[in-house]
């Protein structure tokens, strides 16, 4: 649906020095999922999404969006394009002089619709997105949450197949934020709409996201399935981003006495095993004895995902065989040799 073939964006002025804001970029969005693209500030997120309607033109690289390629488009035809590809902000962009109504309608009329079909857009996706009471108040009456919700009923208006949103939870808080990410939810499995996210924040990509790519000093440095992503991150600064929802440093001191008394392993559980009381069970069968260092287990999309730091103490031969045991179960198992 959306694919980004090698672009690589250049910012120059007279003033200042070139910045390489993206090098090389591919990725391809497919049609129906939501695809999120997460870095630390700088990395070239905004720009990134911003090229995939020209918004920012990229200095070399095709776009081609459901089958079209957008380089190649005149102002019109990119115009034309253009409303197939819905975007919301951070900040939320609505006009702050013009009612909920007409901030979804004026955008409209400028398309040439018809009076009636425009009245019967705005009041479709006002109420789908929960403000059908709102649509004489002005933007300054709203709550962040609701300024979203009237920014996402805007780019639905024109009934695009696919949703760009740049930092578009960035500005609210966490409880609004996951309302914003349902609400995402619900219109891409009801209008089959692709959607393309950035963010900084994890809680994000795990919540919607199908497929993740991480973004670093312009470069997509690790892309895939969230799950996958999440499983066996390869890259440090994905490993960064995923250890910050699984803390996992401990003290050298304690670190090191621990292992003279057996491993400490890190057991991922997937699905299902995530709910087993695994340790629990190899403390029965085994004659080991285990410690929970640390843990946590996050819901994704469709899974729960989790991750135990676990100190297994016990002879070698008991604390092998529950190690194998745990692999049989379908737990992910390493040994963790340092701090992390
Ligand atoms: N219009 C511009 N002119 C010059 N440099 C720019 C421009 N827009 C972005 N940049 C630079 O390009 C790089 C990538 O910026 P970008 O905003 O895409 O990153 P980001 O990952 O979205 O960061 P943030 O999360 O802070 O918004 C940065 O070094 C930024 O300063």
């Amino acid at each position: 649906m959306i694919e980004l073939k090698n672009i690589s964006k250049t910012f120059s002025s007279k003033k200042n020095k070139e910045v390489v804001a993206l090098q090389d970029v591919t990725l391809h969005v497919k049609k129906g999922e939501i695809f999120g693209v997460i870095g630390y500030s700088g990395a070239g997120k905004s720009t990134l999404v911003r090229c995939v309607n020209l918004l920012e033109k990229p200095t070399s690289g095709e776009v081609f969006v459901n089958g079209e390629h957008l380089n190649e488009m005149s102002t019109d035809q990119l115009r034309q394009a253009r409303q197939n590809i819905g975007m919301i902000f951070q900040g939320f962009n609505l006009l702050k002089t013009a009612t909920v109504y007409d901030n979804i309608a004026i955008p409209l009329k400028l398309t040439g619709l018809a009076a009636s079909e425009i009245n019967e857009r705005v009041e479709k996706y006002l109420s789908i997105v929960g403000l059908a009471d709102k649509k004489n108040v002005f933007p300054n009456q709203l709550s962040g949450g609701q300024k979203q919700r009237v920014a996402i009923a805007r780019a639905l208006s024109h009934e695009p197949d696919v949703l760009l949103s740049d930092e578009a939870t960035s500005a609210l808080d966490p409880e609004t934020t996951d309302s914003i990410l349902e609400l995402l939810l619900k219109i891409n499995k009801e209008f089959g709409i692709t959607i393309l996210l950035i963010t900084h924040e994890m809680h994000v990509i795990q919540k919607i996201c199908d497929r993740v790519a991480v973004m670093e000093n312009g470069e997509v440095i690790e892309q895939g399935n969230v799950i996958d992503i999440y499983s066996a991150p390869q890259q440090q600064t994905t490993q960064r981003f995923v250890s910050s929802l699984f803390p996992s440093e401990f003290p050298s001191e304690i670190f090191d006495d621990l292992q003279k008394q057996g491993p400490i392993i890190s057991l991922t559980f997937v699905g299902t095993s995530a709910d087993q009381p695994a340790l629990s069970v190899i403390s029965k069968k085994f004659d080991v004895h285990t410690n929970i260092l640390s843990g946590n287990i996050v819901q994704l999309k469709d899974k729960p995902f989790g991750k135990l730091i676990a100190h297994i103490q016990g002879p070698k031969d008991e604390t092998d065989k529950a190690l194998a045991y745990l692999v049989e179960q379908g737990v992910q198992v390493s040994e963790v040799s340092n701090n992390g």
